[in-house]
Parts: C-alpha cells; sequence; structure tokens
C-alpha cells in the first residue's frame, strides 16, 4: 500500500470496511470511486471511465458523479440489487491540514433505502433476517421507511421458510449463511433483485435500550437472538439511531391462514401470474383505499387472512355499516383522501431528513384527523367507535407545526424562510433588523439619485461584492469627483461603495446569518421533538389506515354487489350465485356466470370437475378460493349468499407454464407440492387441483389422480375441488361416498360448441380438446388428422375393453371395486339418490349432438338450447311427469323430457331437454316416447337416457 499516494491508501482503508459495496467516495463536489467498483459502476451506470495516477506505475481506474446528483445513481445502482456505501470528508478542507478525515455515514441497502422511487408509495420494503437451527427458525421482517417491524418463530420448517419469505418479498435478506442459501436456491429468478448478506454480529444491548428490558424479556429467545442480529446489520449499515422503530410486533404464524407462494401466485392475490402487475388482481381490485398507509394495510391483510372468528366478524361489522351508508363512507373518503402517508412521514422525522414541507404535510393531515374521528365515533359501528376512543388525535404536534412553520417552506432546511414571525423573539429581532436595513438601503438609493441628479443610479448584490452602488458609464460625468469610493469597473458602468453603506451591509449580513443559523436550529429542535413523540403518530397512522381499509372494503362490496360472508363453526361451505371478483370486474356488465357451490359433510366435500378447456374450471375454483379468502381478511363477497367455514389453509396446485423457469420439470413440481399437501392438510383446509396428473403418461396420470383423489378424501378429509381431463376418473363417485361429479356445461351445435360457463352435476364425456385446438388456429389438416387418430384410438380401446378384466369401459377399478366389487352398485344408487334433491338437481346426460344444458332450480327448470336461450319451466314437486312434451320454436321442434320421481324416498329430479332440428333427431323422439318414466329408479333413467345418447349417435 505504501506506493500509492496517501488519498488512494485512505480510499483502500476505508474500501476496505466495504467490501460488499460500492463506495462513493466523497472529494470536493464529487463521490469518486476507483479500481474494480470504478469499472462496475462505470457499466452500470453508463458513466465514463476515466483514470488516475495513485502513486504506481499503472494508473488506477476512477469514475465519479457530482454529490449533488448522487441521489439518483445510487438509487439506480440499489434498484439492480447492489449496495452504495456512502464515504464523506468529515473535516472542512479550507482549515484541515493534510488529508482531511473520510468515514463512511452510511450504506445504502435496498432493503434499508429512504427516499426516491425504489420505496413505492403504496408497498412496504421490508428486509428480513432469518436465524435459527435443526429445530427453531426466526424470521424478523423489518421496514425501515414505515418504522414496521415484526418477529415470529417457528419448529424447523422448509416450507414456512418460503411461505413467509413469500410473503415480505424482502428486497434483502440477512442472517445465518446456510438459511439464505436455501431461501435462494429456492427463489424464483423472475422479479426484482434481493440481496443476500450473511450475518453473525448481534447487537443485543441495541435491541434493549431501543424498546426497552420488559419487550426485551417477553421475546422468546430465538425471536430475540433475530431481532438482535437485524438490529447489529442496521447499525452497522445505518450507523445512526432508528427511531422509528418504536416497537416489535410478534405474531404467531398459526393465527392467519396459510398460503404458500404457488397459492398466492396462482389465486393472483397481489399480483398477476403472467405480467407480474397488481392490476388484474385481487389486491387490485380490492384496493380503493385514499391513503399509502391503508393500501399497504390492505396487502398486509391480503397477505395474511385471520382465523379468528371474533376478530374477522369485527372487521365485518365495521364494513357493513358503511356497505349500508353511504354518506358515512362518503365523509371517511373526503378526510382520508387528504391525510399524507403518516408513516414515511415519520420514517423521515426519525431518519433526520424530512423538511419542511414534511412537516406540514404532517400537519395538514393531523388536521383531518379530529373530523374522521367524529365521523367514527357517530357511526352505528362498534369497531369504528372503537377506534374512535382509542385515537389520540396529536393534535399538540400539529399546533407546534403549525406555529413553527410558514405555509410554503422551501425545500432546502439550510437557507432559512421556513419559520413563523412571532415564534421566536430574536429571530423576529434579527428579522426586523434584515428588513430594516434593506429598508435603508432602499431609502439610500433614491436620496442618491436626489443628490446626483443620475435617475438610473442603482443599488445591487452580489455575494462576491456585497452592495454596491452601480452607475452607468454615460452618466458618470454627473458624478461628483470623490463622491464614492470606486469598486469595481464593468463594460457599461462602474460600481461604488460607501463606508456606510457596508457599515449597514455588514448588520444586514450578519442578521441574515444568524437568521438561517436560528431558524434551522428552530426547526431541528421541533424535528426532534417530533421525533420523541414518533410511537403515537405511528399509532394513529395504524388507525387511519385501518379505517381507510374497510371503506375500501365497502366501497369495492357495494360497487360489485358483495355480500357479507357468513362464518360458520362447521365445515360446511354453500355459496349461492357466487363469482370471480376479478374475472367479473373485468368483464362487461352480466357476462359473468354466477354458481353455486355446495361442499358439506352431509354430503359431498370434493368435487371432481370434468369439462373441456376452456369452459371455466380454474376460474370456478379460484372463485371458491378467493370467497374464502376474502370472508376470512373481513370483507365481503362475490356472491347472492355465503356460508364459510374458517379454512386454516388453502393448497392450489395448478399446472403452470412458469414452473419451466424455474427449471424443474411441472410433474415434478406438482408432485413435490402434493406431497407438502398430504402432508400439512387438515379437515379444515382447502385443497385445488387443477388438471392433476396431466405432467405424465395418461394411465400413470390418471394412476397418481384417483389414489391422490382417494387419500384426500379418506385420510384428510378436507374439502377440495379437483378438476381433470380423465373423464375415467368420473366413476369415483361411487365409491368415494363425499365425492361427487361436476362439470361445466357446454352446448354443442352442429360441429360448434358453446361454453355456457355453468357447473351443473355429473360428469362430462368429452373434453372437446380437438374443437379448442381448432379455435386455436391450428392448421386444418392437423385437426382432421387428430380426429381421425382420435376415432381409431376410441374404437382400439372399447375392442380392448372387451373380455379385459376391468369394467366394460375398460377404466381402472375403484378402490371399492378392488375390495369388494359386488358392493359398488347398490352403494352408488343410494349414493346418487341421496345426494340429488330438488336444490341440488341432477343433469343426467349432456351429450348428444343437438344435446342441450339442463339444470334445475326450486323454481323450475333452466335449460339452455342450442341457440343460447334460457327458458324457465316452472316445475312443482306434484307436476306430472312428462315424456316427449312437444312444442314448436319457429322450425325447431323443442322436446323435453323430464324424470320426475316423487313417490320415491329420496327427491330424484332428473331431467333432459332435447333440441330437435333435424329430422333423425325426430326418430330419437319417438324412442323416446316409449319410455315409461314412472316406474324408473334414477339408476336406471341414467341408463336409459345413456341408451338414448346412443340411440342419438347411431341417428345422426
Ligand atoms: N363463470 C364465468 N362466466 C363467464 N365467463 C367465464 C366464466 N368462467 C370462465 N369464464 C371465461 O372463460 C375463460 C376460460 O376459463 P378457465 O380458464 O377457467 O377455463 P378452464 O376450464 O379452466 O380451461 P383450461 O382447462 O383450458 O384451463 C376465462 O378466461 C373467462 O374469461
Amino acid at each position: 500500500m505504501a506506493q500509492y499516494t496517501p488519498m488512494i491508501q485512505q480510499y483502500l482503508q476505508v474500501k476496505a470496511e466495504a467490501q460488499d459495496a460500492f463506495l462513493f467516495f466523497r472529494l470536493g463536489d464529487f463521490y469518486e470511486m476507483f479500481f474494480d467498483d470504478a469499472i462496475n459502476a462505470a457499466r452500470e451506470l453508463e458513466i465514463t471511465l476515466t483514470a488516475r495516477n495513485g502513486g504506481t506505475d499503472d494508473k488506477i481506474p476512477m469514475c465519479g458523479v457530482p454529490y449533488h446528483s448522487a441521489e439518483n445513481y445510487i438509487q439506480r445502482l440499489i434498484e439492480k440489487g447492489y449496495k452504495v456505501a456512502i464515504c464523506e470528508q468529515m473535516e472542512d478542507p479550507t482549515v484541515t491540514k493534510g488529508m482531511v478525515r473520510r468515514e463512511i455515514v452510511r450504506v445504502v441497502t435496498p432493503g434499508t433505502v429512504m427516499e426516491g422511487k425504489t420505496l413505492g408509495d403504496k408497498s412496504n420494503n421490508y428486509m428480513v433476517c432469518l436465524t435459527g437451527n435443526q429445530n427453531t427458525l426466526a424470521l424478523a421482517a423489518c421496514d425501515l421507511s414505515t418504522g414496521e417491524l415484526y418477529v415470529t418463530s417457528v419448529p424447523y420448517s422448509k416450507e414456512w421458510l418460503k411461505d413467509e419469505i413469500g410473503i415480505y418479498e424482502p428486497s434483502e435478506l440477512v442472517g445465518d449463511g446456510a438459511l439464505l442459501e436455501l431461501v435462494e436456491s429456492e427463489s424464483s429468478p423472475i422479479g426484482r433483485p434481493v440481496v443476500y448478506t450473511a450475518w453473525t454480529k448481534s447487537k443485543e444491548d441495541l435491541v434493549r435500550q431501543q424498546f426497552g428490558e420488559s419487550v426485551w424479556a417477553r421475546l422468546e429467545p430465538e425471536r430475540q437472538a433475530c431481532v438482535a442480529r437485524l438490529f447489529s446489520y442496521l447499525s452497522e449499515t445505518q450507523k445512526r439511531s432508528l427511531g422509528q422503530l418504536t416497537q416489535i410486533t410478534t405474531y404467531e404464524p398459526d393465527h392467519y391462514m396459510i398460503l404458500d407462494p404457488f397459492t398466492r401466485r396462482n389465486l393472483e392475490l397481489v399480483e398477476t401470474v403472467r405480467e407480474r402487475s397488481k392490476k388484474g388482481s385481487l389486491l387490485w381490485l380490492l384496493d380503493r383505499t385514499e391513503t399509502s398507509m391503508g393500501a399497504r394495510m390492505m396487502r398486509r391483510w391480503v397477505d395474511k387472512p385471520l382465523l379468528q372468528k371474533g376478530k374477522i366478524n369485527e372487521r365485518l361489522e365495521a364494513v357493513d355499516t358503511l356497505y349500508n351508508q353511504f354518506i358515512l363512507r362518503e365523509d371517511l373518503r373526503a378526510e382520508l383522501k387528504d391525510i399524507y402517508d403518516l408513516e414515511r412521514l415519520v420514517g423521515r422525522i426519525a431518519f433526520g431528513n424530512a423538511n419542511g414541507r414534511d412537516l406540514n404535510a404532517l400537519k395538514s393531515s393531523l388536521d383531518k384527523i379530529p373530523s374522521l374521528r367524529h365521523h367514527c365515533a357517530a357511526s352505528s359501528s362498534a369497531t369504528l367507535q372503537h377506534i374512535a376512543e382509542m385515537m389520540d388525535d396529536c393534535a399538540d404536534l400539529r399546533d407546534e407545526i403549525g406555529q413553527a412553520i410558514v405555509d410554503e417552506p422551501p425545500v432546502s432546511v439550510k437557507d432559512g424562510g421556513l419559520i413563523r414571525e412571532g415564534y421566536h423573539a430574536r429571530l423576529d429581532e434579527l428579522r426586523e433588523a434584515s428588513v430594516n436595513g434593506k429598508q435603508w438601503i432602499a431609502e439610500l438609493e433614491a436620496r442618491e439619485r436626489e443628490a446626483t441628479g443620475i435617475r438610473s443610479l442603482k443599488i445591487g448584490y452580489n455575494k462576491v461584492f456585497g452592495y454596491y452602488i452601480e452607475i452607468t458609464k454615460s452618466n458618470l460625468a454627473s458624478l461628483p469627483e470623490g463622491r464614492y469610493e470606486r469598486k469595481q469597473t464593468l463594460a457599461n458602468a462602474e460600481r461604488y461603495i460607501t463606508p456606510e453603506l457596508k457599515e449597514k451591509e455588514t448588520l444586514i449580513l450578519e442578521a441574515q446569518d444568524k437568521m438561517v443559523d436560528i431558524e434551522y436550529s428552530l426547526f431541528a429542535e421541533l424535528r426532534d421533538r417530533l421525533n420523541q413523540e414518533i410511537a403515537r403518530l405511528q399509532k394513529l397512522a395504524e388507525q387511519v389506515a385501518e379505517i381507510d381499509v374497510y371503506q375500501s372494503f365497502a366501497v369495492i362490496s357495494a360497487e360489485r354487489n358483495f355480500v357479507r360472508p357468513v362464518l360458520t363453526d362447521g365445515y360446511n361451505l354453500v355459496v349461492e350465485q357466487g363469482r370471480h371478483p376479478v374475472v367479473e370486474a373485468v368483464m362487461r356488465d352480466g357476462a359473468f356466470i354466477a354458481n353455486h357451490t355446495a361442499m358439506t359433510e352431509e354430503e359431498a366435500r370434493i368435487l371432481l370437475i370434468t369439462g373441456p378447456n376452456m369452459a371455466g374450471k380454474s376460474t370456478y375454483m379460484r372463485q371458491v378460493a378467493l370467497i374464502s379468502i376474502l370472508a376470512q381478511i373481513g370483507c365481503f363477497v362475490p356472491a347472492g349468499q355465503a356460508e364459510v367455514p374458517i379454512m386454516d389453509r388453502i393448497f392450489t396446485r395448478i399446472g403452470a407454464a412458469d414452473d419451466l423457469i424455474g427449471g424443474q420439470s411441472t410433474f415434478m413440481v406438482e408432485m413435490a407440492d402434493i406431497q407438502v399437501m398430504t402432508e400439512k392438510a387438515t379437515p379444515r383446509s382447502l385443497i385445488i387441483i387443477d388438471e392433476l396428473g396431466r405432467g405424465t403418461s395418461t394411465s400413470e396420470g390418471m394412476a397418481i389422480a384417483q389414489s391422490v383423489i382417494e387419500y384426500v378424501h379418506d385420510v384428510i378429509g378436507c374439502k377440495a375441488l379437483v378438476s381433470t381431463h380423465f373423464h375415467e376418473l368420473a366413476h369415483l363417485e361411487e365409491s368415494l361416498d363425499k365425492l361427487a361429479n361436476y362439470s361445466m356445461a357446454v352446448q354443442e351445435s352442429g360441429d360448434k360448441v358453446n361454453f355456457l360457463r355453468k357447473l351443473i352435476a355429473g360428469a362430462a364425456s368429452s373434453s372437446y380438446g380437438i374443437y379448442c385446438a381448432r379455435l386455436a388456429g391450428l392448421p386444418d389438416s392437423i385437426i382432421e388428422r387428430a380426429n381421425g387418430l382420435l376415432h381409431g384410438f376410441e374404437q382400439a380401446a372399447s375392442q380392448v375393453a372387451v373380455g379385459s378384466e376391468f369394467t366394460s369401459e375398460n377404466k381402472p377399478p375403484t378402490r371399492q371395486q378392488s375390495e369388494d366389487q359386488h358392493q359398488s352398485e347398490p352403494q352408488a344408487a343410494s349414493r346418487l339418490e341421496s345426494s340429488v334433491t330438488r336444490e341440488n338437481p341432477l343433469i343426467l346426460e349432456r351429450n348428444t349432438s343437438e344435446f342441450v344444458a339442463v339444470t334445475e332450480t326450486a323454481t323450475g327448470v333452466e335449460h339452455v338450447s342450442s341457440q343460447g336461450k334460457t327458458t324457465e319451466f316452472v316445475n312443482g314437486s306434484s307436476a306430472k311427469p312428462s315424456t316427449g312434451n312437444r312444442s314448436s320454436q319457429g322450425q325447431q321442434e323443442v322436446v323435453q323430457l323430464s324424470i320426475f320421481d316423487d313417490e320415491k324416498p329420496a327427491t330424484v329430479q332428473p331431467t333432459k331437454t332435447v333440441m330437435v332440428e333435424d329430422k333423425p333427431a325426430r326418430e330419437l323422439i319417438r324412442h323416446m316416447r316409449d319410455i315409461d318414466v314412472m316406474n324408473m329408479t334414477p339408476l336406471q333413467a341414467m341408463q336409459i337416457l345413456n341408451e338414448l345418447k346412443l340411440k342419438a349417435q347411431q341417428l345422426s
């Protein structure tokens, strides 16, 4: 090192303290970078790389940025996932002999930025600290910009770690190297860069000092260790007090619904799967908050749905009141609209970079609090009243700011002009002196013009010469010799001074200097004083945020016709007219088809949904999950009526292309997720599996799908929605008594398929894959060939079936069939009988070429014709069964076949409607007329209708 110049030596010493950061080394008006830092920064920031002599033979690479625009460069490096250490001159170079002392004053890291656009207005910027061992894990998450600090711990679980990190989406992780490696290896390469720093040092004392001994003592040892580790990192990088961290919020993970990162992504809770944008997510739909802290709180709520019914109901109660009281809602919104980001303002106060404008923003926000509180207190909501009672409106702080700071202060706090008149006696005196001085100068100007007769004589000021009298060259002749002392000659004017003028100047400038000093110290005093009250302001910010979230829930609920869900202690989930909130919102009004859901202990808690691609299966399954989540975050739900149990966890396994980006095979990922699911799901969980087993060969896929479904049914016993392309799995309904087949109705007309988006009971019998391929625009030759192949496969399958050891349809045996083949038929029949009611009708068949989808409601039969029409038949339970009831609709003949069986112990109302357009189909009607429906069991009816289907195929 000896060979380097003293400056480079100093640089290298400082750089040794910040190996993992770009070192911005202050030299005069620039921050310079040297060596590799310079090369890398020049590349990342696209600035010119130069070189300088550093005492050695080789020149040293160097680049630099002006100090006044450094902020922007620092921000760019942070956004790219780097750290920046800022090294300042600690002494005044004009009065220092030799090298000025330089020190790192702060290391800016992605998790500790305090300003700039890296901090999204409405989102948090967390840094997370992980500590632990094979038995326990602890996690502390901190947002320095808002002053939030959370800590929790759990028995060691890799899955939990992934889930929890997924919620905070930290920009920076510190802590145990091994844990960080684990997180890094599992994290998706997409998204913003994350900085990992293995950190072993710990600062227990600091935490105890900051939060007090009693808070410290209440923390479990593993949480203490985690917070102490985080604080050590923060204090070493920030090198200042962290006054904005006023409380440690501890939480138990099992107090919230668990949503793994995959599920959160699939359900598009906070961002969409494809664009990873907030727009199009559930949060985007719900977020009608007026304040940034409200928006952040809403995100936290969406991330962590509650499990305690009481707490959820408290939230729902507030939303209910605001839902029903438009004026109150609007009043609150009007107040909230003018409240600034209190959390970030407070963060800036603590950090020491708040200016006069920030304090005024704080004051004008505080101005809104009394009436916000009043509206809440006067509302009929107990939850809002409670918030009002607990609210400290911080009027004293508001008044202090109001008395001190002028209405429109400048950005800088060091140039004066920000303290109000009457706030400080000495400042007022100085101001008066300065004003008087200036007035004296104005009078002098008038007097001298008069005395000299030079009308253009003026008194000016500049920083170098101070005040001067200026006379243009053309008037010099009129100036009496020796009247003033010459100071400066310009091209067309002379500048003069007088002893009197200089005397006044000294007075004025002294007063101004003093004023600026006094103003700054008064400002700093006020900022420090506010700093002492940060905890109060943070509490208030939280209350404001909460009110904001309630009004936002109420606004969206009212606008989109949501209803208040009823939370039950039981397990049944019953939703009438449920909708997918986001899909519905982006469609034109009324285009979304609502669907019922009944997942009950008495009937079926597993719905096996078949139906072609594009039919709406995924949308339906997601909608059920979203309704549960909405209910548990305390929002109304998109339904006509909803009774929901508390879910402890939602698993989704939805075949997604983006796993491929992660480098893992979809099938392996699916199996790994299913493994986690089998381990963690409880009867209180909801499992959603889309296209189970599709990543492997058909027979293996089907085998795995069946055994997984059986496991969920028999061992886990939770609610599940499973969609599959394997229609063959429909037979499971016969062996699993809590499983029911459903399908998404489609309507075929000619060679077209119309998606009705209606969930109907019973399995679909075709997946229309080739049809979808055609919709997607595949060449005709491929489509024709596929049709030909399909035909061949089907024929081959039916031949193999003859004489096979399986059933006549060559499907794998059900579990019960394997155990006891004889039992399956009667069981299936009784299951069918008990599950079909008037409210929950059975659609027997849906697959002839002119087929029409039918659902039955309490008031009659809804059927959808090939023309897309819906007709209602009032169809009371005593109505006579009708067979081949013909009517005429234009050129079409409509034949409706209804099979009723009111006399039987279980009411069964299968219904079949057939649209008849051509001659062969008329043959079918003739056939149908021969059926004696009066004496049929449901199973017989099903068989008959299957025969009808065959007949129809033969005829067409
Ligand atoms: N209930 C509904 N009402 C109106 N439109 C719907 C409804 N459900 C789904 N859709 C529309 O249908 C499209 C396809 O839905 P979805 O992706 O759920 O089908 P899918 O059966 O899961 O298909 P795939 O098997 O190909 O994933 C959606 O993009 C949506 O626009």
